[in-house]
């Protein structure tokens, strides 16, 4: 692999050969894979305390996160679901999801609850008032540090971070094999409190 990454083309080269990595994986290691992310989510001491999360519907490969809804159903954690803002470039609103949510296909093909209903009835949340953000990951490295798909929603979204107030918890999720030596860190760039794969937990520092 890439030593460093000098260059956007560099990082859209890496972006790619990720994404390539999880979308090889067989429906059975995506299976097998996203059971043991489950049991490794279940275990962390964010996961056990938090009552509003954001998760995410899996597509193209992506680690499967949705496992858990049932066991955050039983201990009456609300779930939430990104969102492409219509009006705020590249950013998102998290959505309450429930079996019965209508759901409608954003500009990227990714089913997300249709916000009418949600801004009716309250149900639209910015990052901040959430506890826990799951992020699915391109790409990390030892450090815990990130890649996305590209387009900068989570970081945006995420760009409270800075400023003192609530922060919730954002926990990054991918398979193992989505690991690299290093990552270049971006100015932008939010750091996370954990990366959980199907395999081990990865802290910063
Ligand atoms: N499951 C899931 N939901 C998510 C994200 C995600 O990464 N995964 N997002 C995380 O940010 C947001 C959507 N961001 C996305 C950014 C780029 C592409 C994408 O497929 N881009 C195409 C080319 C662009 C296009 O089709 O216009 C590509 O890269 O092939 C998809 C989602 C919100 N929802
Ligand atoms: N807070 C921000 N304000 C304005 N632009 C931003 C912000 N955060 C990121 N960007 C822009 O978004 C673009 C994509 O960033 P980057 O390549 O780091 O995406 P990513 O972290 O992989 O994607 P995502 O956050 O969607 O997972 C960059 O061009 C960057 O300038």
């Amino acid at each position: 692999m890439m030593h460093s990454l000098h260059s956007a083309e560099d990082k859209r080269a890496l972006r790619r050969e990720l994404r390539r990595r999880r979308q090889s994986l067989s429906p059975r290691e995506q299976r097998d894979a996203a059971h043991r992310l489950c049991h490794q989510l279940k275990r962390l001491p964010e996961i056990r305390r938090t009552r509003r999360i954001s998760l995410y519907l899996p597509v193209m490969g992506e680690i499967d996160p949705t496992l858990l809804i049932p066991w955050l159903r039983k201990r009456g954690v609300a779930v939430y679901l990104p969102v492409l803002r219509p009006l705020s470039h590249n950013s998102l609103w998290f959505v309450a999801y429930h079996a019965n949510t209508p759901m409608v296909k954003n500009r990227f093909g990714i089913a997300e609850p249709d916000t009418r209903f949600a801004a009716k009835h309250q149900r639209r949340l910015p990052a901040w008032a959430l506890d826990t953000v799951i992020l699915p990951l391109v790409g990390f490295d030892a450090q815990a540090n990130r890649m996305g798909m590209g387009g900068g929603f989570y970081d945006r979204s995420l760009a409270f971070m800075r400023r003192p107030g609530p922060k919730p918890t954002l926990l990054g999720v991918a398979h193992a094999c989505q690991q690299v030596n290093a990552l270049p860190v971006e100015p932008w760039d939010i750091p996370l409190n954990a990366v959980v794969s199907d395999q081990h937990i990865v802290r910063p520092g």
